[in-house]
């Protein structure tokens, strides 16, 4: 049975990278997908956009949606001080696999826990079962038609607090326009638009920041 892309990746990041150095892990994942196969991880130019908003939130509890690879995952956790944490939801086994083994290899495994399932199905769990009463920052990088409903529900479960910081990737490509629409005309949300390029492409791509205001 021939391998999956994903699989591929993994095999390259081991055999390549440093174990236990995450920039290492990150460069190796960039060099492969720009170099040998494309594949939808935020990539080093919006994940710069990514990695400065982290530093301004300095988040202590994190969410991600859509986990994939773990690229953003180990991207997000690198940067997490003592004691915080990221929680990244992937319903995909295959890529949860794939990202369990592209966290550990990177060190990160402490500050990171991979919950399998549709973020629908896990974000009215956070509370009880993950044990967080609200969440700092949230990078949405799931189904594209997911981030609306799925900031809704983050809404409803009291899981935003005043100055939380939502971060959603692929605001042109593939694209997000109902999202924007939402988050735009929201009175409730402070918008910021990054332009940026899709990763390893030069097709115009951008990221949109939100910030819940109570
Ligand atoms: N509900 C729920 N809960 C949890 C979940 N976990 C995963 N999923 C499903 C997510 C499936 C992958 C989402 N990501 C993308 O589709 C994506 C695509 C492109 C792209 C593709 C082709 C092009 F030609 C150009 C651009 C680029 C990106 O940067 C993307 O992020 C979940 N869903
Ligand atoms: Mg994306």
């Amino acid at each position: 049975m021939n391998q999956s892309k994903e699989q591929r990746i993994l095999n390259f990041v081991l055999q390549n990278a440093v174990r236990g150095d995450p920039c290492s892990v990150l460069e190796t994942i960039d060099k492969y997908c720009s170099q040998k196969e494309w594949a939808m991880n935020v990539g080093d130019e919006k994940g710069l956009i990514l990695d400065k908003t982290v530093e301004e939130v300095n988040p202590s509890v994190a969410l991600e949606l859509g986990t994939y690879c773990g690229y953003s995952a180990v991207r997000i956790a690198r940067l997490l001080k003592a004691g915080a944490h990221l929680l990244t939801v992937e319903f995909n086994p295959e890529f949860a696999a794939i990202a369990k083994q592209m966290i550990e290899f990177a060190g990160v495994q402490d500050k990171v826990k991979l919950l399998e399932g549709p973020s629908e199905e896990i974000i009215p769990q956070l509370k009880k079962k993950y044990e967080v009463d609200t969440l700092d920052f949230v990078f949405l990088d799931h189904w594209k038609d997911k981030y609306t409903p799925d900031t809704i529900l983050l809404q409803e479960c009291n899981l935003l607090r005043k100055g939380s910081v939502l971060l959603a990737d692929n605001i042109i490509v593939p694209g997000a326009p109902e999202f924007l629409n939402y988050i735009r005309n929201n009175p409730r949300f402070q918008c910021t638009n990054y332009p940026s390029h899709l990763e390893y492409m030069k097709v115009e791509d951008a990221m949109e920041k939100a910030v819940f205001l109570g």
